[in-house]
């Protein structure tokens, strides 16, 4: 008898540990997704549009999936129940920011917010700019100036109009919001053409993929000549940004009172690099995604004639025509905030939000390493059939009886991104976005140059950081408002 009772504790003994063992081994299981080759991974899966790559990826291996990205392992995010996993139940987990070698080289080495690691420096880098940049008091004491800069918009469109000629409306809203964000900045705009040609070049760079990043090795020979074109852009900035330091440090208390950013700045006594770091940070980040967000809806908009005429009846009541549209008249405009949000959902700016695990950690049962990059892809996150009905037609009226909000509260619509990392730009963000295409189709009707109808316009996308328009926005603007 006393052999069965061994035998029974041993089995005990035995299945316990087995259990144990295959429980340790379910902690370590990755989530699914495809299999790569060694050094490359799966990088051969993505093509020019990445987001719908892995969006298509996605539907085969779920909305948490993972790849191997060259040698860097990378868990792509792609439902809203997801991101809320990532980011709201473990925000700071995922609060990193994967390194990239042409940001490295463009936020002086990490100096900036946006790019910054997790820590100390960043906290207190976005505690600055969050208490003393993007207070509400001082987005409201630049509201003339913006009214200002959109009235020499308006006119310089008037004059354009009368001319019946094509227009370059994305180069106009780009030097546009340049105009603000440099005023907001440094006190004033910037008409040479180096410096605007800075701007685009520096947007360019953030957004295109360096093999370097991901296969570290190959990263010294800088095969596809980013790293060069970085060090360029930066030199041109960097004598750009050390001008203006000195010029405003010259400059005696009584102009230093105007209260721009850089000012605000070097008042709080941080170092130089640390200053025009975050000044890249406000200049490429807030240029490029308001510009790409009102490129799109003034797209969807001419592609849906009716919704446009919604927008501008709306408009007509609440403002009148011939008035110029105020920013506080934007609460009012509850339309336009509906197209805004649909515009959000099928075309998120920033279609894949870059993040990076900080420690070892689980997500619904899969183990997430230290150190992998994490993409949350908003844009099949706004493309989820179990969230929107008809997710690819383009239809604002689904937000009528839907409490949305576009601020980071709704894990469905995120655009602004979420937590402790999220955009300390938004409110800035939304308030130039809706004014300006407010304003442009309450003055004008835009129409297609070359007999090209609605429906043709071209939606072609270009993948970056930002997803923008492939092909800038031309029209012919016809003006609506009484002589
Ligand atoms: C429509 C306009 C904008 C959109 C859609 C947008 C979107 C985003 C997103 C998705 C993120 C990443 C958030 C995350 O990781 O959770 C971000 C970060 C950031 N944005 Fe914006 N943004 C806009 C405008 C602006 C403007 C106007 C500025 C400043 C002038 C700005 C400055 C920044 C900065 C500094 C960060 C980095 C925050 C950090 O890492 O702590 N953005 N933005």
């Amino acid at each position: 008898m006393a052999w069965v009772s061994a035998f029974i504790v041993i089995s005990i003994l035995l299945a316990f540990l087995l259990n144990s063992w295959l429980s340790k081994m379910n902690i370590k299981k990755l989530p699914p997704g495809p299999k790569g080759f060694p050094i490359i991974g799966t990088i051969h899966l993505l093509k020019k549009l990445v987001h719908r790559d892995l969006h298509h990826l996605s539907q085969l291996y779920g909305p948490i999936m993972h790849m191997k990205l060259g040698l860097k392992s990378t868990i792509i995010v792609s439902s809203s129940h997801a991101a809320e996993l990532f980011l709201k139940a473990h925000d700071p987990v995922f609060a990193g920011r994967p390194v990239r070698l042409t940001f490295n080289q463009l936020s002086y080495h990490q100096k900036n917010i946006a790019f910054a690691q997790y820590g100390p420096y960043w906290r207190n880098m976005r505690k600055i700019c969050i208490l003393q940049l993007f207070t509400t008091l001082k987005m409201n004491s630049f509201t003339s100036m913006r009214r200002e800069e959109v009235g020499l918009l308006i006119d310089h469109l008037q004059e354009a109009a009368k001319m019946h000629g094509v227009v370059d409306l994305s180069s106009q809203i780009s030097s546009f919001i340049a105009d603000v964000i440099c005023r907001m900045v440094f006190g004033r705009k910037f008409v040479e053409e180096e410096f605007k040609a800075s701007i685009h070049e520096a947007t360019l760079l953030v957004g295109a993929p360096d093999l370097g990043d991901f296969i570290p090795f190959i990263s010294m020979l800088d095969l596809q000549g980013l790293g060069r074109r970085a060090k360029g852009v930066t030199k041109v900035f960097d004598g750009f940004l050390d001008m203006i330091i000195k010029q405003h440090l010259e400059s005696n208390d009584e102009n230093r009172t105007k209260g721009c950013f850089l000012d605000v700045l070097l008042d709080s006594k941080i170092d130089h690099s640390s200053i025009k770091g975050v000044i890249m940070d406000l200049i490429i980040g807030g240029v490029d995604s308001s510009r790409t967000t009102i490129d799109w809806a003034l797209s969807e908009l001419i592609k849906h004639p009716h919704t446009m005429k919604k927008v501008q009846k709306e408009l007509e009541n609440v403002v009148g025509l011939g008035k110029m549209v105020e920013e506080s008249d934007l609460r009012e405009l509850k339309y336009l905030e509906m197209v805004i949000k649909e515009t959000f959902r099928m075309h998120p700016p920033i279609p894949l939000i870059p993040r990076k695990c900080i420690e070892d950690c689980i997500v619904n049962g899969y183990h997430i390493p230290k150190n992998s990059e994490v993409l949350i892809n908003e844009w099949a996150i706004g493309r989820d059939p179990c969230v929107w009905f008809d997710p690819l037609t383009f239809f604002p009226e689904r937000f009528a009886n839907r409490k949305m909000d576009t601020r980071g509260k709704d894990f469905q619509l995120h655009p602004f991104g979420y937590g402790c990392r999220n955009c300390p730009g938004m409110q800035l963000g939304l308030v130039l976005v809706q004014l300006v295409v407010a304003q442009l189709v309450h003055w004008f009707d835009l129409e297609l140059p070359n007999g090209i109808s609605p429906s043709e316009l071209d939606m072609t996308e270009q993948f970056g950081l930002t997803c923008t328009r492939a092909h800038n926005l031309r029209v012919i603007l016809v003006r609506r408002a009484p002589n």
